[in-house]
């Protein structure tokens, strides 16, 4: 057994990292060091120090208080870890990881991530802080943050707390000192996810100050990307494998898929490592492979857990070797979110479908549906809904989004027991009562304007749902799911 630390690295039977830690210089902040990006990003700038380039070292922060425990298992190996990848056959590899050489609490000591982010060594800053840590509307495309770290900083003038608060602060020191600004890269499943940043950083600064605001308005980039690794949350069983398997002691282990994939618009004013040659695909134009990723990848994630729970199912791979359930995600892939795609240049989209469906399938993954339905008020309207609204406007099909929307509303009424477990959503209050209401005014949980915006006007839609709500409560999801196969298979 080895405990994982930069001084017993020599004696651990998996990759290390060859290159020379002590003689990395930081360069990139990273708020939001979860597993995404340790299984992420940080591979691809692991990568760069591996082929010499020794000045792309990461110092990762957290804001959260759920981060401490992130801060105290970096701090106690050297903010050295291990990724677990597992293949398509199964086959695993594992890797300690070196390109995170400083780990940061924010509220240990904000002012010195300040200094951080306003040291001219720091060229980019990247983000997975999650949908929900931008504080951006997903109807109106307006600012209107919710969380109370941001509020807290809106409404003070104390060193800030927020991801928000801490890079205009930084931001303003630069500015102050005559420092060009760093590069803000979103790393998070959002579409636009540059355009977001932008939004709510700026109207974030604008609340502090309007010259500063314009300032980052006019000089700091804020380049999209399309990020793509199914990387599941670390468990006890995480730890606990990698220990068996590879007598490795490590407390911030991560696990996920081999697949990996990059795309990024090349717009990085101070400098960036030599990506391409690491893999990541550089572009004018991410959009296409976000939309893509996100209605198809991440919105099948939205349509087969909500039924899979309801079928019983509890893990990923299981709903996608159950062959109704394949069926459905394929006939929601090809029939509703494909129409609403734009050519991608060099993909084909069938065979991108099917590679999904093979990932999903991977039983060393273990990824969970409970994972995917955490916060589904965030997620649903990022990625479910866009297509939904595109069918709606072009006549097109819209039964697998609507019968996605009935199976979350049963979810959700399961939860309204008083003896069920907590629902994981920080509306949760709002969507059982909208739910509840369902018995007396059908189709009530659409009027949620927070989640649905206009669409709960709909009349097509509306009667839609009502009508699968009804067939799912008195068939299950199981059967039903029987049945389309089947007239699907007649239909043939
Ligand atoms: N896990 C995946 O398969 C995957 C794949 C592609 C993209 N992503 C993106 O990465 C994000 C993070 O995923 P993860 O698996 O690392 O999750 P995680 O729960 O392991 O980590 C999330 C991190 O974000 C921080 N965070 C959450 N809300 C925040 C807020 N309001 N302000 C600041 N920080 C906040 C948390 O404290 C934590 O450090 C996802 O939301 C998604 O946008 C994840
Ligand atoms: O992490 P989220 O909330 O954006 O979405 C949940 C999953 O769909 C997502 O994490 C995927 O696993 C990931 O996007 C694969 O690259």
């Amino acid at each position: 057994m080895t405990q994982l630390s930069q001084a017993n690295l020599s004696r651990l039977q998996i990759e290390v990292p060859e290159y020379d830690r002590s003689t990395v210089r930081p360069a990139v902040v990273h708020f939001g060091v979860g597993g995404f990006h340790r299984a992420h990003q940080a591979i691809y700038l692991d990568a760069i120090l591996s082929s010499g380039d020794l000045g792309w070292g990461i110092v990762g922060v957290g804001v959260m208080p759920a981060d401490r425990a992130a801060r105290d298992a970096a701090h106690a190996q050297d903010c050295l870890y291990t990724l677990v990848t597992t293949d398509p056959q199964g086959e695993q590899t594992a890797k300690v990881v070196g390109s995170i050489v400083d780990y940061l609490y924010a509220p240990d000591d904000p002012t010195k991530v300040v200094e951080v982010l306003a040291s001219p060594s720091t060229l980019i800053v990247s983000l997975t802080i999650t949908e929900g840590g931008y504080g951006v509307n997903d109807v109106t495309g307006r600012f209107e943050p919710s969380d109370e770290l941001t509020l807290s900083d809106l409404a003070s003038t104390e060193i800030p707390r927020s991801v928000l608060g801490l890079l205009t602060e930084g931001l303003r020191l630069r500015r102050e000192r005559g420092i060009a600004p760093f590069t803000v890269v979103s790393c998070d499943n959002i579409q636009g996810n540059g355009h977001v940043a932008r939004t709510a950083l700026t109207t974030f600064a604008r609340e502090k100050s309007a010259d500063l605001a314009d300032w980052i308005a006019a000089e700091v980039s804020f380049p999209c990307s399309m990020v793509d690794r199914i990387t599941p949350v670390t468990t006890d069983e995480t730890r606990q494998s990698l220990f068996n398997s590879y007598q490795v002691e490590d407390r911030w282990p991560v696990r996920s898929e081999s697949y990996l994939q990059w795309v990024l618009e090349d717009n990085f004013p101070l400098g960036r490592p030599d990506l391409a040659a690491v893999g990541v695909q550089l572009v004018e134009d991410v959009e296409p492979y976000e939309l893509m990723k996100l209605r198809l990848l991440n919105a099948s994630h939205q349509a087969m857990s909500y039924l899979g729970i309801l079928a019983g199912y509890n893990w990923v791979h299981d709903v996608c070797r159950d062959p109704d359930f394949v069926a459905f995600l394929s006939r929601y892939m090809h029939t509703e979110a494909i129409p609403t795609l734009r050519p991608v240049p060099g993909v084909d989209l069938d065979a991108y479908c099917n590679q999904l469906l093979a990932r999903f399938g991977s039983e060393a993954v273990r990824d969970t549906l409970a994972r995917q339905v955490v916060d589904a008020s965030e997620r649903l309207p990022k990625f479910l809904l866009p297509v939904l609204r595109e069918q709606l406007d072009t006549g097109g099909a819209i039964d697998c989004c609507t019968l996605v929307l009935a199976s979350w509303s049963l979810y959700l009424e399961a939860h309204t027991d008083a003896d069920a477990p907590e629902l994981v959503d920080r509306r949760k209050d709002d969507l059982l009562q909208a739910v509840l209401q369902e018995s007396t005014n059908p189709g009530a949980l659409l009027d949620f304007a927070p989640v649905f915006g206009e669409l709960g006007t709909n009349e097509r839609l509306r009667s839609n749902y009502v009508a699968l709500r009804a067939q799912l409560l008195s068939q299950g999801a199981r059967a039903l799911l029987s049945t389309w196969a089947g007239s699907a298979n007649q239909t043939r």
